[in-house]
């Protein structure tokens, strides 16, 4: 059966082609652990020049999408579904997306992504349709179907059975709270650059406390706001207490 079912709902259905036949989205796909419908709300819309967007009232610049495609194209989904799913708005005033709401999502067993385009949507969209309004950055894009795609990408990779290694996922910046230890990969020497010994030496125990101090020491100098939140031991944090002092070489 499959483990998480999209809906989304866009202007501009040919965008996801290249995103769902492609590496690992694709792979999820195939191996049914994913099914994705993108949905052209033109479809729903109720005059006979299929429009979805008009004037904003008060006037003032730009396109504004209408509510009803959008609430009959989400009505027309969920007619058999007892029950509702997220309904989520792609809007750059939504809540932040994080790795621990791509963790949240991961958990349900269907989504429904909305993507905007123009200037916006009827408040009503806003108000009454959707659940969830996410922005993936405080910047202003064209459309929301990039969004979609990036809020999917990273649920995705989440589901059980999606990456080869169980464990990759696991390591990941942000998922242990803290930025990724450094990587490095064959040759052991390049251009004069060598890679740290302790990863050559094949002791396990050594090479997690190599890596759980670079993690630690890479967080600290990039993303230090992500330590207040970060689930630390008393080891973790005596080495910080040894970076704060200039120590920590
Ligand atoms: C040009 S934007 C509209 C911006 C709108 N006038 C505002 O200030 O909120 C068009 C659409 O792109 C999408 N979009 C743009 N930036 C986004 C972001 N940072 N995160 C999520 N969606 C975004 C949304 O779906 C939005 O409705």
């Amino acid at each position: 059966m499959v483990r998480l079912h999209f809906d989304v709902l866009t202007l501009f259905p040919e965008m996801f082609t290249g995103f769902l036949s492609s590496s690992i989205v694709k792979k999820a796909h195939e191996k049914g652990i994913v099914s994705t419908s993108v949905v052209d709300f033109r479809e729903f819309s109720t005059d006979k020049h299929r429009t979805v967007d008009d004037t904003p009232y008060g006037g003032g610049s730009g396109m504004v999408l209408k509510p009803e495609p959008l609430f009959r194209a989400v009505e027309h989904l969920l007619q058999d579904e007892p029950e509702r799913p997220p309904i989520i708005l792609m809007t750059p005033q939504g809540e932040r997306f994080t790795q621990k709401k791509a963790e949240a999502l991961a958990e349900h067993r269907r989504l429904i992504l909305i993507c905007g385009h123009y200037e916006g949507y009827d408040e009503r969209i806003r108000q009454h349709l959707a659940t969830d309004e996410i922005s993936i950055g405080d910047f202003v894009l064209t459309g929301g179907e990039l969004p979609a795609m990036v809020v999917m990408d990273s649920v995705i990779r989440l589901l059980p059975g999606v990456l080869g290694n169980e464990s990759s996922a696991k390591d990941d910046s942000f998922s242990t709270g803290l930025l990724e230890y450094p990587q490095y990969t064959r040759p052991a020497e390049f251009r004069g650059w060598k890679v740290p010994e302790v990863l050559l030496s094949g002791h396990h125990q050594n090479i997690e406390r190599w890596r759980r101090q670079e993690a630690l020491r890479r967080t600290w100098e990039r993303r230090p706001d992500l330590l207040r939140t970060a689930r630390l031991t008393e080891e973790d944090r005596a080495f910080l207490r040894k970076l704060e002092e200039g120590s920590g070489e």
